[in-house]
């Protein structure tokens, strides 16, 4: 996609997580022969402008590149020396990665969501002109509970989500405050379902 299509919507795929539960990186699993990040950023690159790969280990992924994909190189917060672990979650990986983007919406994505679907993500993204100001971002929730990897943010939002990691903040639900979220329709009970550990269903 090019910067004057239709969407105005920038995507964020989270990829630096360190796959502990399952024991191997996440992102380079196959689903149908296809790593999963790609399958990711190509469903992403189908339905935004651009899409960026935050991630401190780029040339893990560096074959998986195309055109559309660019990777933001996760880096140490200020004060740190870089001896710290190298992933510091997601939260962070998110501001980082929001730093870089001009749209005023962001799709933030997990790298691992086999079941992502296009159609699901072209119609949040067609709803976005009717969402209220006030609202910063749009997610889903299950039981109380946002789903703050598969999900649409407004780029003035960092400012806020800095302070908060300034102050030693690290969780999404945390950050987000109910009233400033508006909540999207899941339209497919599936589609946010992550793997974690277990693979023997794919
Ligand atoms: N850039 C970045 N992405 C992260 C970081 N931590 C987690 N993620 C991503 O956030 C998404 C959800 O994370 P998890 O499901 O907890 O995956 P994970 O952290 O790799 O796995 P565990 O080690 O088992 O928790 C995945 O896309 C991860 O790659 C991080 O520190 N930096
Ligand atoms: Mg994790």
């Amino acid at each position: 996609m090019n910067i004057d299509s239709q969407y105005h919507v920038t995507t964020i795929v989270l990829a630096g997580g360190k796959s502990t539960r399952m024991g191997r990186d996440k992102a380079l699993i196959p689903m149908g022969g296809v790593p999963m990040l790609q399958l990711i950023y190509t469903i992403a690159a189908a339905c935004t402008d651009k899409v960026y790969i935050v991630t401190p280990w780029p040339e893990r992924y560096q074959k998986l590149l195309t055109p559309q994909s660019q990777f933001i190189l996760e880096v140490p917060l200020p004060g740190e020396t870089g001896n710290e672990p190298r992933t510091h979650g997601p939260l962070v990986g998110f501001m980082q990665g929001l730093a870089a983007v001009d749209t005023n919406w962001v799709l933030l994505l997990a790298c691992d969501l086999p079941n992502l679907r296009l159609e699901i993500l072209q119609e949040w993204i067609s709803q976005l002109e009717t969402i209220p100001e006030n609202k910063m971002a749009a997610l889903v929730q299950n039981n109380h509970i946002w789903q703050p990897l598969c999900g649409l943010y407004r780029r003035r939002c960092l400012p806020e989500l800095t302070q908060y990691i300034e102050q030693g903040g690290r969780s999404f639900q945390q950050w987000l405050k109910p009233d400033s979220v508006h909540i999207l329709p899941l339209l497919d009970s599936q589609m946010l379902f992550n793997f974690n550990s277990n693979i023997s269903d794919f």
